[in-house]
């Protein structure tokens, strides 16, 4: 866990200016892209939003989170809300102790629990909540990989949390010194996404639970030679990109968790389109280009009431704007 340093030892809750503003906006992401289990990752245009405020005495601790959008009936009003938490630690851990001042105000539009990333979303929110706070009250920007290594620890794996921080398409690692890291991959003029969002929902934790501890060596070595094909595809040759999204480690071990989305994958592969179970699932996603892939995916998908979604690879990943110093 990385621990942030102060700028200035003497950092204390009473150097955060009451009445500070913050908004950050992070996109949706897809994690695993077919071969790349647990490490690839890319943005999507699609964003939730969040509004920060330090209040001038504290509030209630039961009632200092608004959500509206997506999760708004099931998700805490309180500090027990994900953003809340990772904002509180984050800004604990370099000296700074909000003290029930930080009230939050939600707009979700990302859906949850589909394999769209949006814990991942949160986690990567309360981070930059927390790096705008504690530079307000005088503290060094968190570096790159210092907001990646956050985001790896309450999110347990990077692939989500790499694009929602950076935009576009992501390659994590662990590298030879323990440390989670990501690098970017440049992706090919026009390629595109098309989501297919179904009612169901799968918590990652069970689908995470199907998968074995071993598998058979043939099938690891198919797989890496397909996540390095990958990285070629979506950079230079999308036509490739239907042979680059095979996976051997992770769908067909979740296919009873969500046998509709993968009798999904199989009929839009069938027909020629790059599809994979986005994240742990059920959403799928389809990798292409061309302006009518959302129509060629409707055309395969005919009389399925699951939603198709058209996005663009989103080429940022968090924004931050401080609205009011005070
Ligand atoms: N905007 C949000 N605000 C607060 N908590 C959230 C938010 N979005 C998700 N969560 C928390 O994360 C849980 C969903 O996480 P989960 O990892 O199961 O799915 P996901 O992140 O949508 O999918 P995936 O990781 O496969 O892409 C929700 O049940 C909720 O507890
Ligand atoms: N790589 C993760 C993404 C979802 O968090 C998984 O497939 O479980």
């Amino acid at each position: 866990m990385p621990v942030g340093t102060p700028a200035d030892s003497s950092v204390r809750g009473d150097r955060i200016p009451a009445g500070l503003e913050v908004l950050v906006e992070v996109p949706a992401t897809s994690a695993n892209l077919g071969a790349g289990y647990d490490s690839f990752g890319m943005a999507l245009d699609i964003r939730d939003a969040v509004r920060a405020r330090i209040t001038p005495a504290p509030i209630d601790p039961e009632a200092c989170v608004t959500v509206s959008g997506e999760g708004a009936d099931v998700l805490p009003r309180s500090t027990a809300h994900l953003i809340h938490r990772v904002a509180r630690e984050v800004l604990a851990a370099r000296g700074l102790e909000l003290g029930d001042r930080l009230e939050l105000e939600a707009r979700n539009v990302i859906p949850q629990s589909r394999g769209m990333g949006s814990s991942a979303s949160a986690v990567v929110a309360g981070i930059a909540i927390a790096d705008a706070i504690g530079q307000a009250a005088g503290c060094e920007p968190e570096t790159a990989a210092g907001r990646l290594a956050w985001a790896t620890h309450f999110e347990g794996h990077p692939d989500n949390a790499a694009p929602a921080l950076f935009g576009g398409v992501t390659i994590s690692f662990t590298d030879i010194g323990g440390a989670a890291q990501s690098v970017s991959v440049p992706v090919a003029d026009g390629v595109r996404a098309v989501l297919i969002v179904p009612e169901t929902r799968l918590d990652t934790a069970i689908a995470r639970s199907l998968l074995p501890e071993t598998v058979p060596h043939a099938d690891a070595a198919a797989n890496s030679a397909i996540a390095g094909l990958f990285a070629y595809a979506i950079s230079h040759d999308p036509g490739m990109l239907l042979e680059a999204t095979v996976d051997r480690l992770h769908q067909n071990y979740r296919r009873p968790a969500m046998l509709e989305s993968l009798e999904r994958v199989d009929a839009l592969r069938a027909a020629g389109l790059a599809a994979v179970v986005s994240g742990a699932g059920p959403t799928v996603a389809v990798l292409g280009t061309g302006d009518d892939l959302a129509e060629r995916v409707a055309a395969v998908l005919r009389g399925d009431p699951a939603r198709i979604l058209a996005t663009a690879i989103a080429p940022v990943g968090v924004l931050t704007t401080v609205v009011d110093e005070s």
